[in-house]
């Protein structure tokens, strides 16, 4: 008998476009387990996880919750001044040192990640019906690459260009343990999430009964 081809193994380093690498398969099981104890401490407060409001009124589907940085639309504060005033966490240490090993993984060069010091971290929590239109990351002064994580449900993540919301864009799946980073001639692209699947993660291996949590880590470029 024929054998049953197996699935092929996974990559390990994909560049979607300079400056903009998929890492499949970045975070071992172990560590999504602790970044998802993580969120879930980070989730409580002081500024618990929330959906942020738009200034046209309505509220994003995506639920998230900050450290360094408040994020609202379309700057950043250390309060929560649209909320309830409280002052959001630092962003530790070893979460910073995480996103310079995933830098230096991406570009395959440790000198890439030696001045990265990401101030914020965005820390995103995407339900069944959750998406993320088209936007830049664009609040921030300095020009260092984001770094994102994902745990959970696989996702589309679609990565535009930096002229338009619209095509060209390249669809990536990304799955429990990816990293993408962008920077360089990408750092302003425009990216979204239009998509879930939903019960397509390790679920209970990592901690996460359902859905998606993505950790996006910026340098802001403000003032301490
Ligand atoms: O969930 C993601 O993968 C992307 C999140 C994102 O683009 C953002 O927080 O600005
Ligand atoms: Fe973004």
């Amino acid at each position: 008998m024929i054998p049953f081809p197996e699935e092929p193994p996974r990559p390990r380093r994909v560049e979607i476009a300079p400056g903009a690498v998929h890492l499949p398969g970045w975070l071992d099981v172990e560590q999504q387990r602790h970044l998802v104890r993580a969120c879930r401490e980070w989730a409580r407060g002081p500024v618990p996880m929330r959906r942020t409001r738009l200034p046209t009124g309505g509220v994003m589907s995506v639920q998230s919750v900050h450290l360094g940085w408040y994020w609202r639309p379309y700057h950043y504060s250390r309060t929560a001044d649209d909320h309830n005033g409280a002052r959001v966490p630092e962003l530790p240490d070893w979460l910073a040192d995480l996103g310079r090993r995933v830098l230096a993984d991406a570009y395959q060069d440790p000198d890439a990640a030696v001045g990265y010091r990401p101030d914020v971290a965005l820390v995103n929590y995407y339900d069944h019906a959750a998406k993320l239109g088209m936007h830049q990351d664009k609040e921030e002064r300095s020009p260092d690459p984001v770094v994102s994580l994902s745990i959970g449900d696989r996702c589309v993540f679609r990565f535009g260009n930096t002229e338009t919301r619209n095509r060209p864009w390249t669809d990536v799946e990304l799955a429990s343990g990816d990293a993408f980073v962008f920077g360089g001639p990408c750092r302003f692209a425009y990216h979204g999430v239009p998509k879930l699947y939903p019960g397509s993660g390790p679920n209970a291996d990592v901690g996460l009964a359902e859905g998606r949590l993505n950790l996006t880590l910026r340098v802001t470029g403000l003032p301490g």
